[in-house]
């Protein structure tokens, strides 16, 4: 229980410092007055609420901001600035739901509320917007498609990612509605692979931040960091330290573009609303030279900390992350380099609610693909062999996962067992050493090759020839990103397995006609396991993950997959339905959550999926009274 009161709003003299024209005040139908955030320039304008039909809580306060939650859901209305005049409580529920918003120029200028020409006559007239938009007043569904007209008139996919980085500047719902709706076009720009052109060029396009940077320089005051950003009421973060970004190595500070990429699929495929999401870079240098001698580069000029420094920082995070978001604080480790993943995931699995996407989330994708290809070839996995090319993060955790859903060994040669880095040992095979791909794959006969290497165009002609020889459909996983790291293209294992192999790729690919067929390779990428795993997470109050989580996602996937999509060559289902695939996620990983004693909110919907379903945000405009 607590109280909104006056006092807090006196005690923040910024908070009233007179810019408020009373004009410009809004006091609705609730007993809350908005006063405005305390970080936010209120010069320009002043604050009003805008009212929907729900009715909701007011759960929490701090600093100044109060969260409102709809009780049926139990997700954020997404609140961040309410002062009180008068009090209420947990139990008292404060009716309709109310957003604050700015009003006039400083409204269009607010990315979360801003509806540019989609402004009614009657949002015109009441929120101080005539003169400030040309007369027209257009539809969201205009809007869209204006916008996809515009992205398509860009040749350069960078071009397009940044108009779109513009667009979630400008109008936030605009963004998630253009990227929801046109999913499969926009992925490949907001993602993989443009995503990693974006970061090999940060520096130069970076206009505003996305997200926070904890640099060394920070050290000791990270909790002061995070709390500078203006959103409170964060439920997932994506952090990464930038060294091994997608297969394209120690991007440093740079590797920001992958967080805020996450982020936004967090929004769109799994319905985590975009105020809950924090993109974070932890800046302890890089041991790229390149970046190192770049003027544009952004982050810290300096060889990357390592040991006990490099320890510490990340501790600092962990704690303070902890401390100011809670115990239900998803945090998703991104793109660290192997050596710091394994430690980092095996140190915070068990006191954070943690999980390495590229191990983890990699791991659940691809065996939902192996799931989905055993159920419509025959056969069991456990029948299967097994070769990887790279045995990091992703090589590793999905041996590990398949194993966990088998019990099979991996093929590691053990001869090198002594040097081989601890992750990896695990999975070391009794095999005579072999050094070329294509020798390993005549020794040991896989009927599954999996790349997880980083290293472009390693599945050679010669090896995809071998694997053709060897079975009537091979099945080959390109997982390495972008596509001109993957190890093979779509066009090279169809072609050289005379259109045979059974292909994914972590990368898209476009279709690709094959004498009387056109095969459609699938995207083998964690996008389709992350999101629906954290909502999964997040709405049952998950404190931790747990392996069999993963396995649950796995199965919900595999499970969305029809007849009709492998026939075509998927062995995942579409991107377009990806919300829909999402709340299947999310229901399994609740359940589980729920069946392991590890969920907190209680009691369980009845119908998870449904209740999956209710949770997810929606980029519709909301009406303003
Ligand atoms: O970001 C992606 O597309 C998949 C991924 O996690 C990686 O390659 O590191
Ligand atoms: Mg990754």
């Amino acid at each position: 229980m607590f109280s909104l009161n006056r006092s807090a709003f006196l005690n923040n003299p910024a908070s009233i410092s007179g810019s408020f024209p009373d004009k410009h005040r809004r006091i609705l139908p609730t007993r809350v007055v908005v006063a405005g955030s305390s970080n936010r320039d209120k010069s320009n304008g002043s604050l009003l609420m805008a009212t929907d039909e729900s009715t909701a809580t007011l759960k929490e306060m701090r600093d100044g901001y109060a969260e409102v939650v709809d009780p049926k859901s139990g997700v954020s209305g997404g609140v961040q600035d309410v002062y009180g005049e008068d009090t209420a409580t947990e139990d008292q529920p404060v009716t309709p739901w109310s957003v604050s918003v700015a009003s006039g120029y400083s409204l269009l200028r607010d990315p979360h509320h801003n509806k540019g020409l989609a402004f009614s006559e009657k949002e015109r007239n009441s929120h101080y917007l005539r003169g400030l938009l040309p007369p027209t007043v257009i539809s969201q569904e205009l809007q869209v498609k204006k916008m996809l007209h515009n992205i398509r008139q860009y040749q350069v996919p960078l071009q397009k990612y940044m108009a779109m980085m513009d667009l979630q500047e400008r109008n936030q719902k605009l963004f998630y509605k253009l990227l929801i709706d046109n999913v499969e076009e926009l992925l490949p720009i907001v993602y993989t692979p443009t995503v990693g052109e974006a970061c090999q060029k940060y520096g130069s396009i970076y206009s505003r931040p996305q997200g926070v940077f904890i640099s060394l320089k920070d050290k000791g005051k990270v909790l002061e960091v995070l709390r500078n950003w203006p959103e409170k009421n964060i439920q997932v973060i994506v952090v990464t330290d930038g060294e091994r970004i997608l297969g394209l190595g120690d991007l440093g500070c740079h590797g920001m573009g992958i967080p805020v990429g996450k982020l936004s699929l967090y929004t769109a495929l799994g319905g985590i609303r975009p105020s809950a999401c924090l993109p974070v870079t932890i800046d302890v240098g890089t041991n790229n030279e390149k970046l190192l001698d770049d003027e544009f580069y952004i982050g810290l000029r300096q060889k990357r900390a390592i040991g006990q420094e490099y320890a510490e920082l990340l501790h600092e995070f962990m704690t303070a992350v902890k401390q100011n978001y809670g115990e239900r604080i998803l945090i998703q480790f991104e793109d660290f380099a192997n050596h710091n993943a394994f430690d980092l995931l095996e140190k915070y699995g068990t006191t954070h609610l943690v999980f390495n996407d590229d191990i983890q989330g990699t791991a659940s994708v691809v065996l939902a693909g192996l799931i989905s290809a055993m159920k419509f070839l025959g056969g069991s996995l456990a029948d299967q062999r097994f070769l990887f090319l790279g045995a990091g993060e992703a090589g590793t955790g999905i041996a590990e996962l398949i194993a966990l859903e088998i019990s099979k060994q991996g093929l590691i040669v053990s001869s090198r067992l002594e040097s081989l880095q601890h992750f990896k040992k695990p999975w070391a095979h009794e095999h005579e050493p072999v050094k070329e791909l294509v020798d390993a794959v005549n020794a040991i006969k896989p009927t599954i090759l999996i790349g997880t290497s980083g290293q472009g165009r390693t599945f050679t002609k010669e090896v995809v020839e071998a694997m053709a020889s060897l079975n009537e459909k091979p099945i080959i996983f390109s997982l390495s990103n972008p596509t001109s790291q993957s190890e093979c293209t779509a066009e090279e294992a169809y072609t050289w397995s005379q259109g045979r192999a059974i292909f994914a790729s972590g990368s898209p690919f476009d279709p690709f006609e094959y004498g009387d067929n056109v095969f459609v390779p699938g995207q083998a990428n964690n996008a389709y396991i992350f999101p629906g795993l954290g909502l999964g997470l997040i709405m049952s109050g998950a404190i931790r993950v747990h392996d069999d989580m993963l396995l649950a996602a796995a199965e919900a996937l595999a499970g969305q997959v029809t007849q009709e999509n492998f026939d075509k060559g998927l062995l995942y289902p579409p991107f377009k339905n990806i919300r829909k695939i999402s709340a299947h996620i999310a229901a399994e990983v609740a359940a589980k959550a729920y069946e392991l004693g590890l969920a907190t909110r209680l009691p369980p919907p009845k119908d998870l999926v449904k209740y999956a379903e209710s949770c997810m945000y929606s980029p519709a405009y909301r009406t303003y009274r």
